[in-house]
């Protein structure tokens, strides 16, 4: 068996759903894969830094969480690093990266990666800032340091459409990649066509774990924008920027605008779209009104849907979470798995 140490950046929704899958299916990991994880770090800005070499039981994490709202009375040999010194000090063998992103600079993200990649260990993020603006350059680095790079939580959570798409479709050249690729937006689209207010509507995806800390980056479309660069830059061997991403988000449309679209049988869902041409591409995010036959009119709530076109086998569409807690935890699970595969 081999067991992998965990430090992880970040103790918000995603952090604490990884957490529970690794306390809930510790058993399965270990009989089906032959691997055990072990949380020996946990930094957090607000909620604490705790370091334990043995450990720490992922149930008492989460009690402790939920009676204190911190981590700052769990008993731990050594408390207080902050994510440098975590990064440093703790010996993980994985850093898990899943402080807030920053769709501008991609920190403070980018520097714990660049740190832990050079101190040699893997990494596995569900932060889009680092992926979105300097993938190549992280990448690289990663294939000189002889350890591997997860990042299937940055586009539709545990769905794994990274994987589908990097590991399975990239040989039948992909040349578009079209969908709902933000929970948020879905979200409040769909409760406002069952008569929420906006504002309410937002304040429930915030509540559910589906929202950015800023959620002007779910609502504007910048966090859809951020997932087509990463698709475009991923699949299709494209160069993208955020500037490169025609965007509109959804905070101007309207109660009455959902009603309109209703009267004619019509959803608006926010579509972010990636193609290739013979001279160049283009990339969009903007909302659009489906009709109610059109596959996408379907995909309710923080679910999200992905279709590939491929050279070879025509459209292949995925549907599935596209937000969550646990959700997106499970996709640090998809990295390890891969990770551990790639590296035995
Ligand atoms: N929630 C989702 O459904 C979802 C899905 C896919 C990807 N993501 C991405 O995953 C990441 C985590 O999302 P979340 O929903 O858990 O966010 P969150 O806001 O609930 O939690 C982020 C945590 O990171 C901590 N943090 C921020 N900067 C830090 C730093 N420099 N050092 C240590 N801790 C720091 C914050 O205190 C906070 O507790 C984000 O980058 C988000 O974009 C989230
Ligand atoms: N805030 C994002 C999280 C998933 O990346 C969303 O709602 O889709």
């Amino acid at each position: 068996m081999k067991t992998y140490k965990l430090a992880i950046i970040g103790f918000g929704n995603v952090g604490q759903g990884l957490t529970k899958i690794i306390s809930d299916k510790k058993n399965l990991l270990i009989a089906k894969f032959g691997i055990n994880l072990s949380i020996v770090a946990v930094c957090d800005l607000y909620k604490g830094s705790i370091y334990n070499s043995n450990g720490f039981d992922p149930e008492t994490l989460l009690s402790d969480l939920e009676k204190n709202g911190d981590l700052k009375s769990t008993l731990a040999p050594i408390t207080g690093w902050n994510a440098t010194e975590t990064i440093d000090n703790s010996g993980a063998d994985i850093l898990v990266e899943l402080a807030f992103t920053d769709l501008q600079t991609g920190e403070p993200a980018v520097s714990h990666i660049r740190q832990a990649l050079n101190n040699g260990m893997h990494v596995s993020m569900t932060n889009k800032g680092p992926v979105a603006l300097h993938f190549p350059e992280l990448r690289k680095l990663a294939l000189s340091k002889n350890v591997q790079i997860g990042i299937e939580g940055t586009v539709m959570s545990g769905t794994p459409s990274i994987n589908l798409g990097n590991e399975m479709l990239l040989a039948a050249g992909i040349t578009k990649v079209q969908g709902i690729l933000n929970g948020t937006t879905n979200y409040i689209l769909g409760e406002m066509s069952s008569g929420s207010k906006y504002k309410d509507a937002l304040k429930q995806a915030q509540e559910l774990g589906y929202a950015e800390a800023d959620p002007t980056g779910d609502v504007e479309g910048y966090d859809a924008a951020a997932k087509v660069v990463i698709l475009g830059n991923l699949l299709m061997d494209l160069s993208l920027t955020l500037d490169d991403v025609d965007r509109q988000g959804i905070s101007h449309i309207t109660n009455a605008d959902i009603a309109d679209a209703t009267s004619l049988n019509k959803h608006w869902k926010l579509i972010g779209t990636v193609e290739k041409h013979s001279d160049g591409f283009s990339a969009s995010v903007k909302p659009e009104m489906v009709s109610s036959e059109h596959p996408l009119a379907s995909i309710k709530g923080a679910t999200n849907a992905i279709t590939y076109t491929t050279e070879l086998l025509g459209d292949i569409t995925l549907i599935g979470p596209g937000a969550g807690r646990l959700e997106t935890g499970y996709a640090v699970i998809e990295d390890i798995l891969l990770i551990h595969k790639k590296s035995t």
